[in-house]
């Protein structure tokens, strides 16, 4: 039987795509639907300006928006995606945990909390279990899981291939896609013709998610992974996916076959959404590029390309689906994990 779901901020962009790909999941059953007060009370069409590429399924268009509250939801709701603003994450996801509501959410809020998991399910599923530490230390019935910054969950994959080498310094500097940035983020005016060299707090997500991700987990606490990154972060006007160009230096010598090879045997795993082969290494020096390979895998994969050998290690560029990858499918993702691990 399917497990019954809710979206909290269902009717924005990433709440969007969470129903786009929700939707048809056998093993998930979308039952609740939350959004802001104005939403509250609107049949879902009324309420959603729908801008995903597929029309609303025609169930979801019917269904009461209800306020973001935990009394608001059915009991027999057993999972909740989460995709609002971080600040309103902050403050209704641990009311939601407390109510026994086990709670995968994309919002930055709380992901570096010491007991809170910070999951890509390919690199660091291990990770699940600090919930048990969570459930100790909150007293909740429920669970909290993050996913991690799109630009994060792009080049990470990459550096979990590489770690056999003994990573010791990265760069990393972006070109992220618009929608990144939510409807309203970035007018026309700012973006057509443009680049922008800054993106709030970004770069500190790459820096410090990252260590995080690649860091252990004993049973008991987790400590972070050595590796020293830096980012740079820039906007640029693609619509959809974000290309990263990355450079890291090696304890032990890395060739680009040793690279490549590495990248392409770095295993997926048996989940859904995960894709048979999680990344794409292009012999093509122009590849990856956003418009043509963001939807390898259905968009959950990551591609990779132009692998050098530079003066500062090895360098190469990657790429995935900010709002699939990066976002509304790495919550489902972390869904089918909780489910697969018995949390639900
Ligand atoms: N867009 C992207 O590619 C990515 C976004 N994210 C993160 O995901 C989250 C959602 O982003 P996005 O979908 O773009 O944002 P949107 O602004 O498009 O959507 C926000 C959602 O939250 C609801 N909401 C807003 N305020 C409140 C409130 N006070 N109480 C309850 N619900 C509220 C909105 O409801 P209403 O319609 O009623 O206002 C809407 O459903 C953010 O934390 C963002 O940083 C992460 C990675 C990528
Ligand atoms: N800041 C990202 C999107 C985002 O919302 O990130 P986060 O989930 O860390 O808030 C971008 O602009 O592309």
């Amino acid at each position: 039987m399917a497990v019954r779901v809710g979206v909290l901020g269902a009717t924005g962009a990433v709440g969007q795509r969470l129903i786009q790909l929700l939707e048809p999941h056998p093993e998930f059953e979308i039952a609740a639907l939350t959004a802001s007060e104005s939403s509250a009370g609107k049949t879902y069409e009324q309420a959603a300006k729908w801008r995903v590429n597929s029309p609303i399924p025609d169930d979801i268009a019917e269904m009461t928006v209800t306020a973001t509250e935990p009394d608001a939801v059915p009991d027999d709701v057993d999972l909740l995606f989460s995709s609002l603003p971080s600040s309103v994450g902050a403050e209704v996801e641990p009311p939601f945990c407390e109510d026994g509501y086990v709670v995968s959410s994309n919002s930055s809020n709380s992901r570096m909390a010491d007991d809170v998991p910070l999951i890509i399910p390919e690199v660091n599923a291990d990770h699940l279990d600090l919930l048990e530490v969570q459930r100790d230390e909150r007293g909740w019935d429920g669970a909290l899981v993050k996913n991690p910054n799109c630009s994060t969950i792009t080049f990470v994959p990459t550096l979990a291939a590489l770690a056999e080498f003994g990573l010791e310094t990265v760069h990393v500097a972006t070109l992220q896609a618009v929608s990144g940035a939510g409807y309203d983020g970035v007018t026309s005016m700012e973006i057509i013709d443009n680049a922008i060299p800054y993106i709030g707090s970004e770069e500190d997500k790459l820096e410090t998610e990252s260590r995080k991700l690649l860091g252990e987990f004993d049973g008991a606490s987790l400590s972070q992974d050595g590796v020293e990154v830096a980012a740079s972060c820039n906007r640029i006007p693609t619509i959809d996916g974000h290309l990263e160009n990355v450079w890291v230096e090696t304890e032990e010598e890395l060739t680009v076959e040793d690279a490549k090879t590495a990248m392409t045997e770095y295993p997926s795993i048996d989940l859904r959404s995960s894709p048979d082969q999680f990344i794409h290494v292009f012999d093509d020096p122009d590849r990856p590029q956003p418009r043509m390979d963001r939807t390898i895998g259905d968009g959950m994969a990551i591609a990779a390309g132009g692998l050098r050998e530079s003066t500062f290690g090895l360098q190469y560029n990657c790429l995935a689906h900010n709002t699939i990858r990066g976002a509304a499918g790495a919550s489902v993702l972390n869904g089918e994990l909780l489910l697969e691990n018995g949390y639900l």
